[in-house]
């Protein structure tokens, strides 16, 4: 059933939230008048950005340092924060490159912050989460995905295998918190105007960047306004652009659905949604043909 998560004087912590996505959605939150704390690992750029909000909004937030790969650091800075209503776990890094060429260390990277490091982050927050002052207002817990959390692309296999595993955890984790009046949302953007999509863009192989065009272009403070918008209406999935709903219409699955609507539509227009699908496969297939082809020619 469709819930109302006040965001209005609560405490929004926000991880990442020192650049791009997370430090939008930190301005975002400040702006609608929420208690924001922000973590991350490098200081001056907490300071930096702890500053263009408080020049923005004439607000501070709370600022922690830590890595989300240090459990006991995360311990400490979600201790120091104070009971939080809202959790945004989203940070995260990524390094696209075909799994052959990476190298394991770099895989683990992606899977120690992204996946990893969003368990450290909910297993430090949970406990006073659950034992948050006034109950019957719902809480949120909101994990940062990617459409490539929603299929898997070329070049992202480390990245994606660890957007995938928050799927995982988020359906589950719904189940185990429900009681406690507590919402996960997963949130799909594609690709997003920050810092790490400019770096990305240097490195990202040639299919990656022909095939996630298919997703869209959006600037991170649309995004954090609309993830905000799902957060506050306790959504399991927020999807931005038109790509973005036929996605999540046609990753569906066995994932809660708290809008009638959404759910009717989820309904009707699945095997539009898996026709399309199947058409975005067989063109994206035979881009990567035609690379091959072309790479062999030249
Ligand atoms: N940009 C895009 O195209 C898209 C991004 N996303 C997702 O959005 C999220 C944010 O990405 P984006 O805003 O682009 O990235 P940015 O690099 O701009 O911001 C990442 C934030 O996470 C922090 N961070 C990185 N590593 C760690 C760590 N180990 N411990 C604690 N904090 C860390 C960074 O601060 P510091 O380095 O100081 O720790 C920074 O504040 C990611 O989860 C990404 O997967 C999803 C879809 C599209
Ligand atoms: C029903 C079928 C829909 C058809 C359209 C599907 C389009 C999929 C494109 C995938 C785009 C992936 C963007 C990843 C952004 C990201 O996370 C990186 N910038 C790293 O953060």
């Amino acid at each position: 059933k469709p819930v109302t998560i006040p965001i209005k004087n609560r405490h929004v912590f926000i991880t990442g939230g020192s650049s791009g996505i997370g430090l939008a959605l930190a301005h975002k939150a400040v702006s609608e008048g929420a208690r924001v704390s922000i973590l991350a690992r490098s200081l001056p750029k907490l300071e930096e950005a702890q500053k263009s909000i408080r020049l923005a909004h004439g607000v501070d937030v709370a600022i922690f340092a830590a890595d989300v790969r240090d459990y006991d650091a995360v311990q400490r800075a979600v201790n120091d924060a104070g009971p939080i209503d809202v959790l945004v776990v989203n940070q995260g890094v990524f390094v696209p490159q075909a799994l052959e060429k990476q190298g394991l260390d770099e895989i683990k990277f992606m899977i120690d912050v992204n996946l990893m490091g969003s368990f450290h982050v909910i297993k430090a927050a949970l406990p006073s989460m659950k034992s948050r002052k006034d109950r019957r207002q719902p809480a949120s817990i909101a994990l940062m995905s990617s459409q490539a959390g929603q299929v898997g692309i070329y070049g992202y296999s480390s990245y994606s295998a660890s957007k995938f595993g928050l799927r995982g955890l988020a359906e589950a984790l719904q189940q185990e918190v429900i009681s406690d009046n507590i919402y996960l949302s997963l949130i799909f953007p594609p690709d997003t105007e920050t810092p790490a999509l400019e770096e990305e863009r240097k490195i990202r192989p040639e299919l990656t960047d022909i095939i996630t065009s298919g997703g869209g272009l959006l600037k991170a403070d649309e995004v954090a306004s609309k993830t905000l918008d799902g957060i506050k209406a306790g959504s399991f999935s927020i999807p931005f652009n038109l790509e973005g709903r036929m996605l999540a219409i046609a990753t569906a699955g066995v994932s809660p659905q708290s809008s009638f609507l959404m759910a009717f539509l989820e309904v009707a227009l699945a095997s539009l949604a898996r026709i399309v699908s199947l058409f975005f496969l067989w063109s994206t297939y035979r881009r990567i043909a035609k690379w091959h082809v072309q790479k062999k020619g030249a």
